[in-house]
């Protein structure tokens, strides 16, 4: 999370951006990634749609995941977090993560790529490698999370080289050096309906914070909540059927010396219902150092 003081752009919506291009490596490439280029140099966050995500995957994981949180709290601190140790994995409850100092109103649980005991990195003990904790009741649940991570995995891997040529640089910019095994965190938030409080100051569902890596692709369900900073105010950014939100994340800020925008966000959930989200972080190779890219053309747009 960045200091929070940089100076914010304006601007007043989100642009939807088709990916076909990128997903098939067929058709007009180039104009997705300009389309990239100047979301990440205005907002940083753009939605995607023509991604090729399986919408039945989708529906599955949003339904067992609805199922998942509707169990009592006793059942789902079975897989809760202190279990996985620094293998960073498990369910947290209400009030158990906080933003800048502060409890979000959300529960949740993290995911990451399954990797068995055996492993050499687990069995070194290195940070945030190891076995997913699933719910043995639900034995769907952990199958559907590991296709789920895998099919954006894979789109992690497209938006890079869409990221790659919307800087200029050859579209295997990225996976040569830093992302060939990728660091993936996925988690899945349960933000119950917002109960104002009395004395008026709201409680957020996540705190205003930029992310920490390179790209966050979200899945939201259709409550709506998310806010992203623009210079004069808060931007909405509502569900848009069959898309998924990206956004950079502080590492690719850094990268790029700030050229491609790594920008403030927070939820608040203001529907009646429990908003389910399914923020998925694609991060450099564990191990690998983030060096500044090199461009001669950063200063045009
Ligand atoms: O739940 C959301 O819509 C966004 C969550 C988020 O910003 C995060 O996990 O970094
Ligand atoms: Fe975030």
């Amino acid at each position: 999370m960045k200091n929070l003081q940089v100076v914010e752009k304006e601007f007043s919506s989100l642009p939807i951006i088709d990916i076909s291009a990128l997903v098939s490596g067929k058709g007009n490439l180039y104009s997705a990634a300009s389309q990239i280029r100047q979301a990440c140099r205005e907002s940083g966050f753009f939605y995607i749609i023509g991604h090729g995500v399986d919408e039945n995957l989708q529906q599955r994981l949003e339904e067992l995941s609805r199922q998942f949180f509707a169990q009592d709290l006793e059942t789902k601190l079975k897989i809760r977090m202190a279990l996985a140790g620094i293998a960073w994995r498990g369910y947290f409850p209400v009030g158990g993560e906080l933003t800048s100092g502060k409890p979000d109103l959300k529960e949740g649980i993290y995911f990451g790529t399954e990797l068995p005991d055996e492993h050499p990195l687990v069995q070194a003990g290195t940070p945030m490698h190891g076995a997913n904790l699933f719910p043995a009741n639900m034995p769907q649940f952990g199958e559907t999370v590991l296709e789920y991570i895998e099919a954006m995995t894979k789109l992690g891997h497209t938006l890079m080289t869409g990221i790659a040529m919307s800087l200029g640089l050859e579209e295997s910019y990225f996976a040569d050096r830093y992302t060939s095994d990728p660091l993936v965190l996925f988690r899945i938030f349960n933000y119950p309906p917002n109960l104002s409080p009395s004395d008026g100051n709201p409680i957020w569902g996540v705190g205003e914070h930029t992310d920490y890596g390179v790209l966050t692709i979200l899945k939201q369900d259709d409550s709506g909540g998310l806010q992203v900073k623009s210079k004069s105010g808060w931007v909405a950014a509502p569900p848009v059927p069959g898309s998924f939100v990206c956004n950079i994340g502080d590492m690719l800020d850094k990268m790029t010396g700030g050229f491609y925008r790594s920008t403030p966000h927070r939820v608040q959930n203001q529907s009646q219902n429990h908003r389910l989200s399914f923020p998925f972080f694609f991060d450099p190779n564990f191990d690998v150092e983030v060096k500044p890219i090199e461009l001669d053309n950063y200063s045009s747009e």
